[in-house]
């Protein structure tokens, strides 16, 4: 019976596709100094070097090998590597290496990410490498205006009554202003349906970071936008006389032809060459069908599916619900201030939380709350102290869960226990990044210790110790606590009736309208 039960186990976890069951395995790549990394462009190394960084991570060599190295970009590459492994160097370096030899200025390489925080976070990493080799890169996440995108994006001629003084220009055709472009989505398609100049014609490379998050929701359809317009071709197997004018009489022509070779057949070519990453790949076939993956080639961490960093000590912090608090504020004292992430299940208990927590008088410890129900300015002013030091802790919903990468972050809390494996992971993993060492502590009641440890078993973690909370420190807080329970509950509804408030006269505004 048993053994029954682990080869149907074992069943689950093969994938369906069958290219998924021959990965590369990371593990089997070492770290590898940039001294010893073939074809790379010297003026990357400096730049790496600038950026302190003087080896390449196994993620990062496995993903040189396959795009500069002897793999030579021929496939599509999914790859599956844990949280703080390093993925968007190991894809940011290879674009930028096959990008360093172009002659001309257009757009070839697009970044997808969620979320505006992680697309900002990526084009730091492009822009500490892309000028090196003079290629510029681009930022469509609705940060600034519209207007003031566009012409960041999009590069004007220089004409003056009707007079062009820049030979190269002669065209007055709009050209992009940028090689590489990170953007999220909405953004994307705003440039996509509404920017004169925008073109994805040239796109050769196309990277979409978090996939699985990014697949899960459709964006006003902007993959499958995006693949219709790279994958258009023209017919025949010969360019018209218009198609092969120079590039200085007139706009710079991408031709891609339908593929006739075996392998390539009904498929447009030079193709576009994809990159998709996450720390939780996702396995369904009608989820990756949408990608239009060409050979796709997987690179994962060893056997298992998830993986947590090496370095990550999980704890579990057993307590009654209504107590929760307590044991949270005992254990950020104990944790001494040290920059740590606590996360909750969504934005009210967020908030919920944070004002609590200010009831609490001599915390002396620096937090502050971060979600979505923030504005944008908000939320970015916090990271931006959250970095530098200024806070010690964020409150947070899972709008930090994914990606977000803040140096020195020593302990995530889950104040509320994830549901899932793959939020477990995403949340764990604010902490224990690049080889550094780092705690997860999960709150619960007793009763949800069996549901945490088969959660955890996924990640083939078995090892998840008791922390034991001072019941001296809990006894002593109790008095503080139902004080700030009971200024909370004041707070509650003053901000209810403040919100009726408002709601009351903007409905009074709308009637006299
Ligand atoms: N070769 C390297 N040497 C030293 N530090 C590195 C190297 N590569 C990346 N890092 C650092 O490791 C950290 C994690 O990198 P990155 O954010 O790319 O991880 P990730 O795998 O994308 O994680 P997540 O899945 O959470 O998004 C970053 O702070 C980055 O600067």
């Amino acid at each position: 019976m048993e053994e029954d039960k682990g080869l149907k186990k074992e069943k689950k976890n093969i994938p369906v596709l069958p290219w998924m069951r021959n990965p590369v395995d990371i593990t089997t790549f070492d770290q590898c100094s940039l001294d010893l990394l073939p074809f790379i462009d010297l003026r990357l190394v400096a730049a790496l070097k600038n950026m302190s960084i003087t080896s390449l991570f196994p993620v990062q060599l496995a993903v040189w090998q396959e795009t500069i190295g002897p793999g030579s970009f021929e496939r599509d590459l999914c790859i599956n590597s844990p949280t703080g492994s390093g993925k968007t160097l190991a894809y940011a370096l290879p674009i930028v290496q096959m990008l360093s030899t172009r002659a001309v200025k257009c757009l070839r390489a697009l970044v997808v990410l969620p979320t505006r925080d992680l697309a900002l976070q990526v084009k730091e990493v492009f822009s500490a490498l892309a000028p090196a080799v003079g290629l510029s890169v681009g930022l469509a996440v609705g940060q600034s205006s519209i207007s003031d995108e566009i012409s960041e994006l999009i590069k004007k001629p220089n004409v003056e009554y009707g007079i062009c003084y820049d030979p190269e220009e002669f065209s007055y055709e709009l050209q992009s202003a940028v090689d590489i472009l990170v953007a999220t989505p909405g953004r994307l398609m705003d440039h996509i349906n509404n920017t004169d100049g925008f073109t994805l014609e040239h796109l050769s490379y196309l990277v979409v970071d978090e996939t699985d998050r990014l697949l899960r929701e459709a964006y006003q359809s902007w993959l499958p936008t995006v693949i219709q317009l790279t994958s258009s071709s023209v017919d025949g197997n010969f360019p018209s006389a218009a198609d092969l004018l120079p590039c200085t009489y007139g706009s710079l022509k991408t031709i891609r032809r339908m593929g006739t070779e075996r392998g390539f057949k009904g498929k447009a070519y030079p193709r576009l060459a994809k990159m998709i990453l996450s720390a939780t790949l996702t396995q369904d076939p009608s989820k990756l069908a949408q990608l239009d993956l060409h050979h796709p080639l997987l690179l994962t961490t060893g056997e298992r599916r998830y993986k947590l960093p090496e370095e990550l000590k999980s704890f579990k912090v057993l307590c009654q619900s209504k107590l929760k608090p307590l044991y949270l504020v005992s254990l950020l004292q104990s944790l001494q201030g040290e920059k740590s992430i606590v996360f909750t299940s969504s934005v009210e208990s967020t908030h919920r939380l944070c004002t609590l927590l200010k009831f609490f008088d001599n915390l002396q410890i620096e937090f502050k709350e971060y979600s979505r129900l923030q504005r944008q300015s908000v939320r970015s002013k916090t990271l931006r102290a959250f970095r530098s030091g200024q806070v010690q802790v964020l409150i947070s919903s899972d709008a930090m869960t994914r990606g977000m990468d803040v140096e020195g972050v020593r302990n995530v809390i889950n104040y509320d226990m994830p549901a899932y494996i793959k939020t477990f992971i995403h949340r764990a993993g604010r902490t224990a990044r690049a080889g550094l060492s780092g705690c997860c502590f999960t709150l619960m009641h007793k009763d949800e210790v069996k549901r945490f440890k088969k959660m955890l078993q996924k990640a083939d973690c078995n090892s998840c110790p008791t922390y034991s909370a001072s019941s001296e420190v809990i006894e002593s807080l109790r008095s503080v606590y139902t004080s700030a329970l009971e200024k909370l509950r004041e707070n509650v509804e003053s901000e209810k009736f403040k919100k009726s408030k408002i709601r009351l006269k903007s409905s009074n505004v709308r009637k006299e309208k």
